[in-house]
């Protein structure tokens, strides 16, 4: 049967890019989204604010949501000074299998941990079970409409603290209007929107970031 789009993307990073070398990595799936076939990573234009976020708060503690095929886990991953832990969830198992080879071709397995279920499911029993107290930096890019929902368990399981930043992508493209309204409206944040373009696209995007005030 026909390979799918994450397995494709993954012979692209196997046949071009360094392994231990994950800007090598990076580019290798930019430069194959943009000319050869669409996926959805959050991109290089994208990508560069995030670059910028994570590099400003130099996190110790990262939570993702929404790994896809490890190109943002990658993104992340690289830029995480030693000691410093990401821990990406992934819903889909065909996409996670992908995830766990990128993420291991740019030699970050060791920073890098890619945890398969649904948020929903995982985010109540982070702490007991990876013993984290609370997340420096969270990137949301899973299920759109469960953005809102996951924000608000974040919460109440306090896994969030004074400063922890909160960058969710694609708020405008597919969108996540409900998201948006409530930590634009909410005390409990400090939101800003950052313009830019849907991945590979000159669509209109964007990134919220959002820092939680405690
Ligand atoms: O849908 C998107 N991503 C989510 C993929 C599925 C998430 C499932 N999932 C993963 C972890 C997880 C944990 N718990 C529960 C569920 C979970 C997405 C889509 C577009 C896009 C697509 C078409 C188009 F025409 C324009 C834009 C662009 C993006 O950048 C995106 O990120
Ligand atoms: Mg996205």
């Amino acid at each position: 049967t026909r390979t799918t789009r994450p397995q494709r993307l993954l012979k692209a990073v196997q046949d071009r890019a360094i392994r231990g070398n994950p800007k090598s990595v990076i580019s290798v799936i930019d430069h194959y989204c943009r000319n050869q076939e669409w996926a959805m990573n959050v991109g290089d234009e994208k990508g560069f604010i995030l670059d910028s976020v994570v590099s400003e708060l130099n996190p110790q503690t990262v939570l993702e949501l929404g790994t896809y095929c490890g190109y943002s886990a990658v993104r992340i991953g690289r830029l995480l000074h030693s000691g410093a832990r990401l821990l990406t969830l992934e819903f889909n198992p065909d996409y996670a299998a992908v995830a766990r080879e990128v993420i291991s071709w740019a030699g970050l397995e060791n920073t890098v941990q890619l945890v398969e279920g649904a948020s929903g499911d995982w985010i109540p029993r982070l702490r007991e079970h990876f013993g984290i107290h609370t997340f420096d930096f969270i990137f949301l890019d899973h299920w759109k409409e469960g953005y809102l929902a996951d924000i608000k368990l974040l919460e109440e399981c306090r896994l969030l603290r004074k400063g922890t930043v909160l960058l969710a992508d694609n708020v405008v493209c597919p969108g996540a209007p409900d998201y948006l309204e409530y930590v634009r409206k909410s005390p409990l944040y400090d939101s800003r929107y950052f313009k830019s373009h849907l991945e590979y696209t000159k669509a209109e995007d964007g990134l919220e970031k959002s820092v939680y005030l405690g």
